[in-house]
């Protein structure tokens, strides 16, 4: 037998795992790596965040994906040469992880891989029904075993499409098996470039878990201080403190189709982006908002559409609260508006006991933890989402 077959089949029996979880976000920034230790699988499930780290990328990675990132026209030779490149980065900085915390490749069982999204395309952003939904995350796991030395499961979108999902968002598998309570009705809002949330129902309630994005989170935000100011985001919302909402603008930027589609659903920067800002601004014809009232209404519409989701999934519900992850969190405005829409319910989700800034590095973890030793079945009562293990397996010899 292929030995690195054999070290497969060793690992998906075993009761615990060591597993490299890692997330690149629409931000940039850089790449989450989460030393996961987990026990079990399905609902038994049990994670211990050993290690996490955000390894910086250089200007040069954003550089390069940016010159495909979300964007329909793009050179072939670029996204070509992206796909090992984004792999190649990504390995030298589990190497450098590993070297941190003292630990060799031999002790990890395997790795989780997000990749880069470049492109998004669900058929409700493209309104073309002759290609199915589709999704393309860059970052090949071969070239990222290979470098490693270790298994390296990645690509996890793929079967979620194939099997009738929109390939995002994925978050609700690992919420379901980890976060679901008992006796409270659960939203785990997450508020990246994108803001989404998984809706967990007390157990033994009738009503089913599922995940959805919502609209824009820090997206449009961060582009517009790039754009204006040439700094990667309003840090603590200063300037958007300064100014007041325009509510025109505001209405306008609420005019989209998307926001008003049922859960769930998915979308990206691919819609939520500075033309869509351009196009609401033509609309309103007002060409001389300040920065600041700009800024203001963007933040008011990222804080609008996560409330209105939030009391559309949870309307009528009692012993509600709101967990919050993302870097969104950090955001003082954005939060006291959420807060102010839900008294006494909203909460970091630290409170569940792990770091908010590793929850989708470790969501990946889990994912792959599934794919090795779990049972489909066990998310089978995830509503609208199809019951798969996914994650395509690279072996490193
Ligand atoms: N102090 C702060 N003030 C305002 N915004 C902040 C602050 N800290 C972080 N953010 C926002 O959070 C963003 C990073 O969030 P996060 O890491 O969750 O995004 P991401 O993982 O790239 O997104 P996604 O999950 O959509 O892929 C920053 O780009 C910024 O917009
Ligand atoms: C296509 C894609 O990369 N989507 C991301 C993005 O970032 C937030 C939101 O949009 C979510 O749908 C998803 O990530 C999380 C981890 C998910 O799949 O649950």
């Amino acid at each position: 037998m292929n030995p690195s077959i054999a070290k497969l089949a060793e690992i998906a029996q075993k009761d615990q795992r060591l597993i490299i979880g890692l997330m690149s976000g629409t931000s940039l920034d850089g790449l989450d790596i989460a030393l996961c230790k987990i026990q079990g699988n399905g609902n038994q499930s049990k994670i211990e965040l050993l290690a996490f780290e955000t390894m910086d990328y250089k200007p040069e990675f954003r550089t390069w994906v940016r010159k495909i990132f979300a964007q329909r026209n793009i050179d072939q030779q670029v996204l070509c040469g992206l796909n090992p490149y984004i792999a190649e980065v990504h390995a030298a900085l589990i190497l450098e992880a590993l070297e941190k915390w003292n630990m060799q490749a031999i002790e990890i069982d395997a790795i989780a891989s997000h990749g880069q999204t470049v492109f998004h395309a669900p058929q409700s952003l493209t309104h073309d029904t002759s290609l199915p939904n589709s999704t393309l995350q860059l970052g090949d796991g071969d070239h990222l075993a290979v470098r490693t030395g270790i298994i390296c499961l990645s690509d996890f979108r793929q079967k979620h499409l194939a099997a009738g999902g929109e390939g995002a968002p994925l978050a609700a598998y690992g919420d379901y098996l980890l976060f679901s309570s008992e006796t409270e009705n659960r939203i785990l809002l997450n508020i990246g470039g994108i803001s989404n949330f998984t809706f967990l129902p007390a157990l033994g309630s009738p009503l089913k878990a599922y995940a959805t994005d919502l609209g824009p989170g820090n997206t449009m935000m961060n582009q517009y201080m790039e754009k204006h100011f040439q700094v990667e985001m309003d840090k603590d919302a200063e300037t958007a403190k300064k100014g007041q909402i325009n509510p025109d603008l505001l209405n306008e930027l609420e005019n989209e189709a998307f926001l008003g589609l049922n859960f769930p659903k998915t979308t990206g920067p691919e819609l939520f982006n500075l033309a869509y800002l351009d196009q609401a601004l033509e609309n309103i014809s007002s060409k001389n908002l300040s920065h600041e009232v700009i800024m203001a209404t963007l933040n008011a519409f990222s804080a609008k559409t996560m409330v209105k989701g939030i009391q559309k999934a949870t309307a009528g519900l009692e012993n509600l609260k709101i967990y919050v992850s993302g870097g969104g969190l950090h955001n003082p405005l954005l939060m006291e508006q959420l807060k102010s829409e839900f008294p006494g319910r909203v909460d970091s989700f630290e409170a569940l006991g792990l770091n908010p800034d590793a929850k989708e590095a470790c969501l990946f973890a889990v994912l792959a933890n599934e794919t090795l030793a779990g049972n489909p079945q066990s998310v089978s009562n995830i509503k609208d989402s199809p019951a798969v293990c996914m994650g395509k397996i690279s072996l490193p010899y």
